[in-house]
């Protein structure tokens, strides 16, 4: 990841994107790239509006893109999103769940669950509560009983590692709730994010303070008196001190006023466009999938779709089941 400053806004998020797939040359950025363009006069940033949505929504032509993750055509020959039974699975992604079955102590949650994340992708997992959306991320992190399947990070098994290793493997990692020490300083909050060097890697925390500029001006105010939001960046500016390859958040936007959510919303699509793949749960699941390249939406523990986050939003029945109508 680039140590760069904050950029200053895209024209557009597209075109952000297109822009940062050049710089990676990454298989999900070619995907990026190849992403059907928005109709004139439509909204073309995402993040906007409810609007955008409506007319994400009322597009007239259907995605051009059918990549490997996209089902055949319905009867009518319309293209809704895939079910994940009928997804073609990729074969070069950064991250690979294959099969996956875990749980907690004897009991299984996740059945099956296939799940892929390429370099650079922004992946989002939504779905009804207590579906498995968070113990997913757990799992990836080994932090769940893992009872069989397999996951891979850059083509090396990693499931039946310990949190501390597959840290080393270079996946950050910002748990929903306990994801920061309230008595330690921002400081030694982002230094504990790097325990595992021998020394404080003092230009990964100015590229941190540069990403987080109020994580700068409170260096050595007690985490614990810091806002909902002050917080979520210091849980995601310690998960970046490692600056991993994958960034596993799980509902970045939990418990924040609806400015800070679309707030935090764009310092994930900067991190996300700097290089970093994102795997994201979210409740908030019609604003990340808006932003993600690829959406799952889990259910009872196992995967019912798997699309691009178009796909998925204009999906009849995903919306209806899933997304509030
Ligand atoms: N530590 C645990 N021990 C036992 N069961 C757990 C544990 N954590 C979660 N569960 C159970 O696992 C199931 C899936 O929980 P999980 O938190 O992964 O769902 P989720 O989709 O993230 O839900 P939510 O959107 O409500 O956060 C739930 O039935 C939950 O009660």
């Amino acid at each position: 990841m680039s140590g760069e400053n904050e950029r200053s806004e895209p024209q557009t998020r597209e075109d952000d994107r297109r822009e940062s797939s050049n710089r990676t040359g990454s298989s999900a950025g070619r995907e990026r790239s190849e992403r059907p363009e928005k109709s004139s006069g439509e909204q073309s940033d995402p993040r906007d509006s409810e609007a955008t949505r409506e007319d994400a929504t009322a597009t007239e032509e259907p995605p051009a893109d059918t990549d490997a993750t996209e089902g055949p055509a319905d009867a009518d020959g319309s293209t809704g999103a895939t079910r994940a039974d009928e997804a073609t699975l990729p074969d070069d992604s950064l991250l690979r769940v294959r099969d996956l079955d875990a749980g907690y102590g004897d009991l299984q949650i996740l059945t099956d669950v296939d799940l892929d994340v390429g370099d650079g992708e922004y992946v989002t997992i939504v779905g009804p509560n207590g579906a498995g959306k968070s113990t997913v991320m757990k799992s990836v992190f080994g932090l769940t009983s893992y009872m069989g399947g397999t996951i891979e990070f850059a083509d090396e098994p990693i499931h039946g590692l310990q949190p501390d290793e597959i840290i080393h493997e270079g996946i950050g990692y910002v748990p929903q709730n306990d994801n920061i020490f309230e008595s330690l300083t921002v400081r030694e909050n982002l230094e504990m994010g790097a325990y595992i060097l021998d020394e404080v890697p003092e230009e990964q925390i100015e590229v941190i303070y540069d990403r987080f500029p109020i994580l700068r001006e409170r260096s050595d105010q007690r985490a614990g008196t810091m806002s909902g939001g002050q917080r979520q960046m210091l849980a995601m500016g310690r998960a970046l001190m490692l600056d991993p390859d994958l960034l596993l958040l799980d509902e970045p936007s939990a418990g924040l006023a609806p400015d800070l959510v679309q707030e935090m919303f764009d310092r994930i699509d900067r991190i996300n466009d700097d290089g970093t793949a994102v795997l994201m749960v979210e409740q908030n699941a019609k604003q990340a999938l808006r932003r993600c390249d690829r959406g799952y939406v889990l259910v009872n523990g196992e995967n019912a779709y798997v699309d691009s986050g178009e796909a998925l939003l204009n999906d009849e029945q995903v919306r209806k089941d899933f997304l509030g109508g």
